[in-house]
């Protein structure tokens, strides 16, 4: 059985890893992992193993506590990026009515648990008066800089509406989300396939009820 009175890591993977990584003295690599402390991370989960009754020290997870810190600085990237860069570059064109980009792939981590929930993001504007659209792939970054956070399904969904009703200044925005929380399925009440749908809606798609409904129409036509 493992001490579990010991708790410095033994190998020194994540400690190889940034010396590999060294170049006159400064990191080189992933800037993400640079503002991330994965030594930090490694201990806890170190600890975590022991406490869970596991020996950190067996072959098959002596190097998982480095790999869980590198892949904790990628889960949680988001933290450490600026969404309104994403919007930086808008464009002007001609076009007043709706623009609907569906079923981007949206994978997050819940804040209460830290377990993913993962599903699809909808997000659909009508340019405003002063006629900026934004490049289409800028909808699924923003979804990317929000959901690598630790987040709860509403917030990232009125965070996307948000940003974009700012940056844009569209007529209207219409953000909806529809997930699976893995800390449903895998824990707790451990209900598979529930889906939760929020959605956020701004403008002249919140005043405008057939509006809304058309464009809720085709969000949700499959
Ligand atoms: N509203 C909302 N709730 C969430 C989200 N992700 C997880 N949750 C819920 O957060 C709640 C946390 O409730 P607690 O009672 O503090 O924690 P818990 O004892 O682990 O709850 P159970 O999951 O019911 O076992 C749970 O009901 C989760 O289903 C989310 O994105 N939005
Ligand atoms: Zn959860």
């Amino acid at each position: 059985m493992h001490d579990a009175s010991s708790t410095e890591p033994d190998n020194d993977d994540t400690l190889d890893y940034l010396a590999a990584r060294l170049v006159d003295g400064k990191l080189t690599g992933s800037p993400v992992e640079d503002a991330v402390d994965l030594l930090r991370i490694e201990k806890a989960v170190r600890e975590i193993l022991i406490a869970v009754g596991e020996d950190p020290d067996r072959d098959g997870l002596v190097k998982t506590p480095a790999r869980v810190a590198r892949a904790y600085a990628e889960l949680f990237a988001g933290l450490r990026v600026d969404p309104a860069q994403v919007l930086g570059t808008t464009f002007e064109a001609n076009h007043s009515e709706l623009v609907l980009v569906r079923d981007i792939d949206v994978m997050s981590l819940c804040e209460h648990h830290l377990l993913p929930f993962r599903g699809m993001a909808h997000i659909g504007y009508i340019p405003g008066a002063n006629g900026r659209i934004t490049g289409l792939s800028k909808l699924a970054r923003l979804v990317e800089v929000y959901a690598r956070r630790p987040q709860v399904q509403e917030r990232l969904t009125s965070q996307i509406a948000d940003l974009l009703t700012e940056k844009l200044q569209p007529r209207g925005v219409v953000v909806v989300l529809e997930c699976e929380h893995m800390c449903m399925a895998m824990r707790g009440i451990q209900k598979s396939g529930a889906k939760t749908i929020t959605s956020a809606v701004r403008g002249s798609l919140q005043e405008d009820s057939r509006s809304r409904a058309e464009a809720m129409a085709l969000i949700m036509h499959s």
